[in-house]
């Protein structure tokens, strides 16, 4: 279990340019949860996992994964448990190095036996094996330039790299939106696939909110910089994105009028 208790990150604090991106957020996130994140542009989605993954450092709360606090550890330190796909093809992989070389760098990620030993027979067939399940045809490009692939092959690569090692969180920040429709469909369906075959915590932010109903098992609403609402499995079922946009438009109103009731 995913503990976040009173998390809050202002940047440029103290200056005119100061901006509270995230407010005071608590969020528990159970084994085999996966939740969906929406809200506007602005909302402190991506700040909420940047925050959880140590790449900002938050002003207060903590960040407590299966009881052990790793609010203090620097991001490098949290990779050990948590596993991310961030927005940009181009962000999660080496395009210089292999298919093999990638998978080789997750695969050690973290472990202290180093290339030498990584670099054998049974990995390759593992690497097929895994790369088989993405049915991209990739199993067959160990010797591929990363480069020479296309987005949605480099996500999937890159989601495949994530969780080589099954991580005790994901955190997707819109990792299928560079892709065409058709494309980020089928990496939607590779993410769901893995996430549930694992049973990996999962927090994907979207802007779509017809994959927010579709995929995961609570959906999770953000604006400035609160969670303002949260749809649970059942009620996603019964929701429809008309259903969703109404209750977002609701929402930001009734915030709106309590911030100016406050001022
Ligand atoms: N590194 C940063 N430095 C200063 N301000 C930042 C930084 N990152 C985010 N912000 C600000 O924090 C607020 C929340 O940004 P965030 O990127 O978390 O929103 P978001 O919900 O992910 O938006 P979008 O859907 O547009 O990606 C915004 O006002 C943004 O300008």
């Amino acid at each position: 279990m995913i503990e976040i208790t009173s998390m809050s990150k202002t940047f440029n604090a103290g200056t005119t340019n100061e901006n509270k991106a995230l407010d005071d957020v608590s969020l528990t996130i159970r084994e085999n949860e996966f939740i969906t994140v929406i809200g506007g542009n602005g909302a402190g989605k991506s700040t909420l996992i940047n925050c959880i993954s140590g790449m900002y450092k938050i002003d207060t709360g903590t960040i407590q994964i299966e009881k052990e606090d790793v609010t203090p550890l620097p991001v490098h330190k949290r990779a050990k448990y948590i596993g991310m796909v961030f927005q940009d093809p181009l962000k999660g992989t080496v395009p210089s190095m292999t298919i093999r070389e990638n998978l080789i760098i997750a695969y050690i990620k973290n472990q202290f036996h180093g290339l030498q030993l990584a670099l054998n027979k049974k990995k390759d067939d593992m690497f097929r094996e895994k790369l088989q399940l993405l049915g991209l045809g990739l199993e067959d490009k160990l010797n591929y330039k990363v480069g020479l692939l296309s987005g949605g092959q480099r996500q999937a690569l890159s989601l495949l790299m994530s969780t080589i090692h099954i991580p005790k969180l994901l955190l997707l920040d819109e990792h299928t939106s560079a892709l065409d429709p058709f494309t980020s469909e089928k990496v939607l369906k590779i993410t769901n696939d893995i996430v549930t075959q694992n049973r990996i915590p999962t927090i994907m932010i979207t802007h779509n909110m017809e994959h927010a109903l579709q995929y995961g098992n609570r959906t999770i609403m953000m604006n400035r910089g609160k969670i303002i609402m949260g749809i649970s499995d059942e009620e996603k079922k019964k929701t429809s994105v008309n259903d969703l946009i109404q209750k977002f438009s609701m929402q930001t109103e009734e915030n709106a009028i309590s911030d100016r009731m406050v001022l």
